[in-house]
């Protein structure tokens, strides 16, 4: 396959009005509750990226008969909790986490043997968040030395246990794991979280009438509880655009002098609002219109100007609703005034590459004093220094964007090596970056 790189000249404005792509973590549950449910689930504004795509792909593995995308349309055929077929062969969730460790939940509940595998990132990361819980419900599963894939998932000839379960870190992932698997046990199913994270799963069945109980209990601890053997009814998911994808231009007006940028109809749950945040903590200049409702998520445009930026210390509470806007915050902290001070974010660590390291290897690389630690980082904000700046993005697509974002302060153009990447998230993201005003070239080799 060719190798794709960004070189990004230096400097730029940014103006005008975008919309970025459909929410990945709602795409994947629209094919996964969709396939699930009774009846015909359509869906409008699908993500269609391969970390989606992989989902969707695994479903027709399943057979499912899913038609689209097509403009980001899609109509699934649900098959109800039972319908599922075994896959021919092994499924390919390709670079996708989510992909991985939510239908992890799902096939743990399956009467059919099945394998997961996915590339060179995705077999690095830990499966055994999943597979724990999972094993505790008498699900039968099996990951190479380490806990990584291929995972191999053998077929139930009775329901799995109901569990309740503490979450050892703050993941929407392994939550998410846990009640999809809960939807094939005996009783009733609970996930309680360290910290706040996404709800969408929580959300999303809801919509499809299965009722999840929710509950705050003291602290930041949340608990979310659903009974096994229920049913889903298929239903019109509206995706809204991803606040993930957002962010690279949210950051790219905070940080070029002159900006004025509208992103339109971006989801706005609230735990996914970090970025917003922390940017506003930063003196980001952030209003958002036109709040509306869309499909049980509450959606808006944002409105950013560039204003002069301080680094600040992050609280911690933050961190869970913010997690994968983290490197382009790295781009942020680096332009801005001052120190910037993170902590409480090792799970950074363990994304498509580290993401600490990578970060603080990325922005030294451009000269900036970005210092790791073990969880989170230091960077004191300053001039991008050094010139013919060559990064890597470690076969990670959020890598890949926040460092073309930093090519609007970079002193010189900044080359960034193995992009092809974005297209997981966000296939669009060179012209629409472009169309704002900044001058990103794609070099295929
Ligand atoms: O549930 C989801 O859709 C996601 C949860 C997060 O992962 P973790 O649960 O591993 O934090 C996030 O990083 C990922 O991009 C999407
Ligand atoms: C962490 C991410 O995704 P996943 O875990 O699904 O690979 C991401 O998109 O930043």
């Amino acid at each position: 396959m060719a190798n794709v790189k960004f070189k990004v000249q230096a400097g730029g404005t940014v103006k005008g009005r975008v919309r970025v792509p459909g929410d990945k973590s709602i795409s994947h549950r629209s094919i996964m509750l969709g396939a699930l449910a009774e009846g015909t689930t359509t869906v409008t504004g699908f993500l269609e990226g391969a970390d989606a795509l992989a989902t969707l792909q695994a479903f027709r593995d399943m057979g499912v008969q899913i038609e689209g995308p097509e403009n980001g349309n899609v109509t699934i055929h649900g098959v109800g909790l039972r319908g599922l077929k075994k896959p021919e062969k092994p499924m390919d969730m390709g670079n996708s986490g989510t992909s991985t460790r939510l239908l992890a939940g799902i096939l743990a509940g399956q009467d059919f043997d099945c394998t997961l595998i996915g590339d060179a990132s995705l077999s690095k990361r830990p499966m055994k968040r999943v597979t724990d819980p999972l094993a505790l419900m008498g699900a039968q599963l099996e990951t190479s030395e380490g806990g990584t894939l291929p995972m191999v998932i053998k077929g139930q000839g009775q329901p799995l246990k109901a569990i309740d379960y503490t979450l050892p870190m703050a993941s929407a992932q392994v939550k998410s794991c846990v009640l999809l698997a809960g939807l094939f046990a005996d009783g009733q199913t609970c996930a309680t979280e360290p910290a706040p994270t996404r709800d969408h799963t929580e959300r999303m069945l809801n919509g499809f009438g299965y009722q999840v109980n929710s509950e705050k209990l003291d602290n930041q601890r949340m608990k979310a509880c659903l009974q096994g053997g229920g049913k889903l009814t298929a239903c019109h998911i509206d995706v809204p655009s991803d606040i993930s994808s957002a962010a690279f231009f949210m950051a790219a007006a905070a940080i070029a002098k002159d900006s004025d940028l509208v992103i339109e109809h971006v989801g706005m749950n609230p735990t996914r609002i970090g970025v917003i945040e922390i940017l506003k903590l930063m003196g980001a200049d952030i209003t958002l219109e036109n709040p509306h409702e869309v499909g049980g998520e509450p959606v808006a445009d944002v409105h950013i100007r560039y204003a002069p930026l301080k680094g600040i210390e992050i609280p911690e509470e933050l961190v869970a609703l913010a997690i994968d806007e983290f490197p382009v915050l790295f781009v942020v902290a680096a332009s801005a005034e001052g120190k910037t001070v993170l902590t409480g974010a090792e799970e950074l660590r363990v994304k498509e590459s580290d993401r600490i390291q990578v970060m603080a290897d990325a922005l030294q690389a451009v000269g900036i004093d970005a210092q790791p630690t073990s969880d989170g980082m230091i960077i004191n904000g300053g001039k991008q220094s050094k010139q013919n700046a060559v990064i890597e993005s470690h076969h990670d697509h959020r890598i890949s964007m926040a460092m073309t974002v930093a090519g609007l302060f970079a002193s010189d153009e900044i080359v960034i090596d193995d992009c092809a990447n974005v297209n997981t998230s966000f296939p669009i993201f060179v012209d629409l970056m472009n169309q704002v005003g900044l001058q990103v070239e794609v070099i295929s080799e």
